[in-house]
């Protein structure tokens, strides 16, 4: 079966970092060492408070990745702007909540139509991939392809999230029908949030996918074994469920 993709989102070495306002541990150090270990491409989320990634290590990553950079952004006028001039290989567009702990769902690109076709076409004719962060639901997704943009990120937060096997069970059920929906459209479909390493598998056996985007549990992992090792281990379980 089809290889699938790991994009390492290094954002928690940022807030590593941040926690002591020291200049280790550094994202660009945990960028190089983990496309050693089979990154396919390395994520950042540069959120509005810059409460982990920074403008520096955004623009410092960018001159330093082997692979390739996708850049996680709220859909704003600074944000396109350093989009603009920072020139990612990908952007993906998420909504974000200042007093969020984390990403809580998708964008709601259907209620925003006008500004997403907008936000989509400036970063493609920069030359820059757009990505939306959506749920798995028939109406994002139809309205992420009337936005133009290739690729889509499916949220699995609420997967990662289900308090027993049947609520997960229906999720992913939820997650496949959205994704095998998108891929039908045409859209390149990755997913991610939330995932680690006892849920990761029926997430990348489903066939229609392109790329896992995992960032928390690997960083979490790396702490004990070392990211090259927790990097190496998230992409053996990824490529044994499509065996
Ligand atoms: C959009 C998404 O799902 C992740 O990138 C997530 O936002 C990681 O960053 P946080 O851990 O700061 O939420
Ligand atoms: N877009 C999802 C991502 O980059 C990583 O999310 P998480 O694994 O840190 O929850």
């Amino acid at each position: 079966m089809k290889e699938i993709l790991l994009g390492v989102n290094i954002d928690h070495i940022a807030t590593l970092r941040n926690a002591r306002g020291t200049t280790y541990p550094d994202p660009v150090h945990a960028a190089e060492v983990a496309e050693r270990a089979g990154a396919d491409g390395i994520t950042v989320h540069l959120r509005e408070d810059r409460r982990h990634i920074t403008d520096r290590d955004v623009r410092i990553l960018k001159q330093t990745i082997q692979t390739r950079m996708n850049l996680e952004m709220a859909v704003t006028e600074e944000m396109l702007l350093i989009a603009e001039q920072i020139s990612p290989e990908f952007c993906c567009l998420v909504p974000e909540k200042r007093e969020e702990l984390t990403t809580e769902g998708g964008l709601d690109v259907a209620g925003n139509q006008s500004r997403m076709n907008t936000a989509c076409a400036r970063l493609a004719a920069a030359g820059i991939l757009v990505s939306l962060f959506i749920d798995a639901d028939k109406k994002q997704i139809d309205a992420a392809v009337a936005a133009n943009a290739p690729y889509i990120e499916i949220h699995t937060g609420q997967y990662a999230d289900a308090s027993n096997p049947a609520e997960q069970q229906k999720e992913l059920d939820i997650l496949i029908e959205g994704i095998q929906y998108a891929h039908s459209k045409g859209l390149k479909v990755n997913a991610g949030h939330g995932l680690h390493y006892h849920n990761v598998k029926p997430i990348a056996a489903i066939p229609e996918l392109y790329e896992l985007n995992i960032g928390h549990a690997i960083i979490a992992r790396a702490a004990f074994d070392g990211l090259h090792q927790a990097v190496a281990d998230m992409r053996r379980l990824m490529q044994e469920a499509r065996a």
